[in-house]
């Protein structure tokens, strides 16, 4: 399928800051986690898709829509959840879903079945007829959520929807976009400053870095496996001297917190072929003629944090 988002040289200059700075980035269908540190840029970027900001230079189409002369179209197949608080304190959901419908088109009938459905689906209950203004910041996000939907979008813009929850409501939220993306194949993009946050959820993941491209890559490929080894050892002085014997037997070791990490992929002084094999094999050997418990011996899998600090150096 086409791309969802694709933009060139996009750049946005709000005087002293350069909030975006030459971005060109491709965006497949599916659930997109857009990370990047606060003031990376994030914002500015769905706000320049949405048509709610003009960009400084470069272009961009949204669902194959120019940003600078189809906004319309745009905003009709597009939905979007604002990062601040924004509902109308005195309405309720229902009403706010329900009005939300209507100025996308729906007649009031439909509008109002629709909003019940969508309302239902984040799990606003009963709650949905009392006014927004009460709700704690779980429901306002729910809320805020739902009004993003109620107009059946191919695409929507989620703008930091898990902050200020607490661990449980974060956990919800986040279940509730991996539904939305994954059963109802509406395509997402949800932004965190958090960069670990979206790693279950999506399917591939943009990351900025003061309003440039860091990197885009599939989910699966920034968690790869890294070719080396993490383990754990327990007794007298356990890790400097597993460390060292296993420096010794000519792997190459580092301490990472508690544990060690071992390169499997080339070790030096093991023999290639079976190489991985090899190194297990060592490992546990060297465990026991130290008379160490090896309490655990598992492939290194990255995380996009670890991504995110090799390649973010200072400029
Ligand atoms: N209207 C504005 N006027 C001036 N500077 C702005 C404006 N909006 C954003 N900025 C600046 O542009 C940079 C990028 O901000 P943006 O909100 O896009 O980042 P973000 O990645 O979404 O971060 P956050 O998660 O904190 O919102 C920041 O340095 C911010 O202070």
């Amino acid at each position: 399928m086409d791309q969802v988002v694709v933009t060139e040289g996009l750049t946005k200059d709000y005087g002293a800051v350069l909030a975006l700075d030459g971005l060109t980035v491709q965006v497949a269908p599916g659930v997109t986690g857009l990370v990047g540190a606060n003031g990376a840029g994030k914002s500015t970027l769905i706000k320049i898709l949405l048509g709610l900001i003009p960009p400084t230079a470069g272009r961009a189409r949204v669902l194959g829509h120019d940003i600078a002369t189809e906004g319309p179209q745009i905003r009709a197949a597009v939905g979007y959840l604002p990062e601040h608080d924004c509902l109308p304190p005195d309405v309720s959901a229902s009403d706010f879903a329900v009005h939300m419908a209507m100025m996308s088109g729906l007649p009031r009938v439909a509008a109002r079945e629709r909003a019940a459905d969508v309302l239902r689906h984040v799990g606003l209950a009963e709650e949905r007829y009392r006014p927004m203004g009460g709700y704690s910041t779980g429901m306002k996000q729910k809320a805020k959520l739902a009004q993003a939907l109620v107009h059946d979008p191919k695409l929507v813009f989620l703008d930091e929807p898990t902050n200020g929850l607490d661990p449980a409501a974060r956990d919800e939220m986040l279940g509730l976009i991996r539904r939305i993306g994954h059963d109802f194949g509406i395509s997402i993009i949800v932004t965190s400053h958090l960069l670990g946050e979206l790693e279950r959820v999506s399917d591939q993941v943009v990351v900025l870095d003061g309003g440039r491209l860091l990197r885009a890559s599939r989910t699966d490929d920034f968690l790869d496996a890294t070719g080396a080894l993490l383990l754990e050892v327990l007794g007298d002085d356990a890790q400097a001297r597993m460390l060292d014997a296993l420096t010794r037997a000519g792997l190459t070791a580092a301490r990472r917190g508690s544990m060690l990490t071992v390169d499997a992929s080339h070790p030096a002084g093991v023999q290639d072929g079976g190489a991985d094999a090899d190194v297990h094999d060592v490992v546990r050997d060297t465990a026991g003629a130290l008379g160490l418990g090896l309490v655990r011996l598992q492939a290194d899998h990255r995380r996009i944090e670890d991504v995110f600090a090799d390649t973010s150096g200072p400029r």
